[in-house]
């Protein structure tokens, strides 16, 4: 069994020593103060290099970013060779490395991955990475080039990315040559593909008035900057919060985030009734929309509603082009609002799976149905195409125009879609493609279903890990006798709903709570908000006011 080079290791590790700290690779990779990560990133190249020799040299993507956290935070992810997340399996081994308390012991756990997972040590590794504009990820790219060096990798600096950006380059370079060839491997090849399929669907069209975007002072403002000449005139589009020269300004009072939790616009953004807006997160993976109603009123348009949306429409197109072997279903989690799902269940008459919080849950569900649209309502998705579904739409020539057309915009449908991950610039794209079709404003997509009023509270709790839950996150096991007391309260309430969980990325207990209306709404989530907290005295700190 060929072994590491423990010269080499030792020299290279001592330069990115593990400070005083516990590390957990969790739903979005390690994320934390950046100042933190360095042994963190320096371990993860190590992985990053085992998990390519493990796939016989397959191209591992590596993600620099903290996405919506604030800017003096960084994070980094690994993504698997056909561009989705880090099979689950290794988060476990991310998590050991990264907290080996001494050089040996980190020698130790490489020996033993590499025996039990019978990794050929004598294999390539290939590794590709990208940053956000955070400051930290310069320097935190050299630490990650340096534990790419212990295992001689062949590596690829990309340069500042969005995330979904480095899915898709990971993607093309893994199917390059095949029939399942992704693209052109870089951010331009990225850019033509997606322009492409735009003007094709938006085609002969009365273009909409110009989308104001809020790129949240991050790297989607000077990556949708280089994308719009693409475009040509296909779509105007106006870039607000794009100042990444002043690093303390990413992600604050701003971004696809800052809308959704705060349920109002970015700080400083005049809106107008009637117009459209968006906003990208940190690394331009999440979106949502909004608009300002007659009456003043701010109105969401989150990542349910554009699950809406694009189902609906997918299903009108898969029907206009005479297919009927194609299926769609959607994917969701608990904190869907309750009207999204009816929704879905009820007008579209589509299957709707709910799973556990986190993308890659949703991802893996997504790819059970031929046509499968997962969002969480935080506006983090995608639509992925299952190799029959394409199979079946590359053949649809159609019998009359009307369905040649249909199955023409189908094919370009798929195109604009980021197959690998939730990607803000495709999910923009394919909303712009529905409303310019549709020729719909801002409120007539929102009257779909009116959103059940919701509120997310925060409990600070001296140890989360005492909450356990089962049906995709909705019930409490334990402690015992929590959940037939949080169940007591909701019967009280009209179309109350109710759940609590763990964070997997916040030292917290999230409580979500959806009712009839708004009043209702606050009191039940500050009544199971103070019942967690109050719960065999585990809060911590000060009780929260609100809380009943
Ligand atoms: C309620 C909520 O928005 N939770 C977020 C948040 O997870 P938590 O486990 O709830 O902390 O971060 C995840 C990673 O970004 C994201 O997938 C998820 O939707
Ligand atoms: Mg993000």
């Amino acid at each position: 069994m060929a072994t590491v080079n423990v010269n080499n290791l030792n020299a290279l590790s001592d330069l990115h020593k593990k400070p005083d700290a516990n590390f957990t690779y969790g739903t979005a990779g390690f994320r934390m103060k950046a100042e933190l990560l360095d042994s963190v990133i320096f371990r993860t190249g190590i992985l990053a290099a085992l998990r390519s020799k493990k796939l016989d040299g397959k191209v591992i993507g590596c993600m620099i970013t903290a996405s919506h956290n604030p800017a003096e935070d960084n994070g980094v992810k690994l993504v698997d060779p056909m561009g989705e997340m880090l099979e689950g399996s290794w988060e476990a081994h991310a998590t050991a490395l990264s907290n080996a308390e001494s050089n040996e012991h980190l020698i130790d756990y490489i020996h033993s991955m590499v025996s039990s997972l019978k990794i050929d040590l004598t294999k390539p590794a290939n590794v590709v990475f990208g940053r956000d504009t955070r400051p930290s990820g310069e320097s935190l790219v050299a630490a990650l080039a340096d534990g790419l060096k212990v295992l001689d990798a062949t590596v690829t600096d990309y340069g500042i990315l969005t995330t979904p950006q480095l899915h898709y380059i990971t993607r093309c370079l893994n199917t390059a040559g095949t029939p399942e060839a992704y693209g052109e491997p870089t951010a331009e090849g990225y850019y033509k593909k997606l322009a492409a399929a735009f003007k094709v669907l938006v085609e002969g069209k009365t273009k909409l008035s110009a989308l104001t975007l809020d790129c949240a002072n991050g790297v989607g403002a000077p990556k949708f900057k280089e994308f719009l000449p693409h475009l040509d005139d296909a779509l105007s589009v106006k870039i607000v919060n794009d100042d990444v020269d002043n690093p303390s300004k990413l992600n604050l009072n701003s971004g696809a985030d800052f809308v959704k939790t705060q349920q109002r616009g970015p700080i400083g953004l005049k809106m107008a009734p009637q117009e459209r807006y968006a906003s990208f997160d940190g690394d331009a993976d999440r979106l949502v929309y909004y608009y300002q109603d007659d009456d003043n009123t701010f109105k969401l348009l989150d990542g349910d509603k554009i699950a809406g949306l694009a189902a609906m429409y997918i299903i009108d197109l898969v029907k206009a082009a005479g297919i009927d072997s194609i299926s769609v279903g959607v994917v969701q989690t608990a904190y869907a609002n309750g009207a999204s799902t009816q929704y879905l269940r009820n007008s579209l008459n589509v299957p709707v799976s709910c799973v556990s919080t986190g993308v890659k849950h949703l991802h893996h569900e997504a790819l059970k149905y031929d046509v499968g649209v997962y969002f969480e309502a935080n506006g983090h998705g995608t639509v992925l195409f299952s190799p029959s579904a394409l199979k079946t739409i590359h053949s649809t020539e159609g019998s009359n125009p009307a369905q040649a057309v249909a199955a023409r915009s189908l094919r370009a449908l798929s195109e604009v879609i980021n197959q690998t991950v939730g990607d803000a610039f495709s999910d923009l794209l394919l909303v712009e493609t529905i409303l310019t079709q549709r020729q719909w404003t801002p409120k007539v997509w929102d009257q779909a279903y009116t959103d059940l009023p919701n509120r997310l509270v925060k409990v600070v709790v001296k140890d989360r890990s005492i909450f356990k839950t089962v049906d995709a996150e909705r019930k409490l096991v334990e402690p015992a006798g929590i959940q037939d007391a949080i169940d007591a309260i909701v019967l009280k309430f009209r179309d109350g709903r109710s759940f609590v969980r763990p964070s997997g990325t916040e030292d917290v207990v999230r409580v979500y709570a959806e009712a009839a209306t708004r009043p209702e709404t606050d009191e039940l989530a500050y009544r199971i908000g103070g019942l967690v907290f109050d719960y065999n005295s585990n809060g911590s700190g000060t009780r929260p006011r609100e809380f009943l």
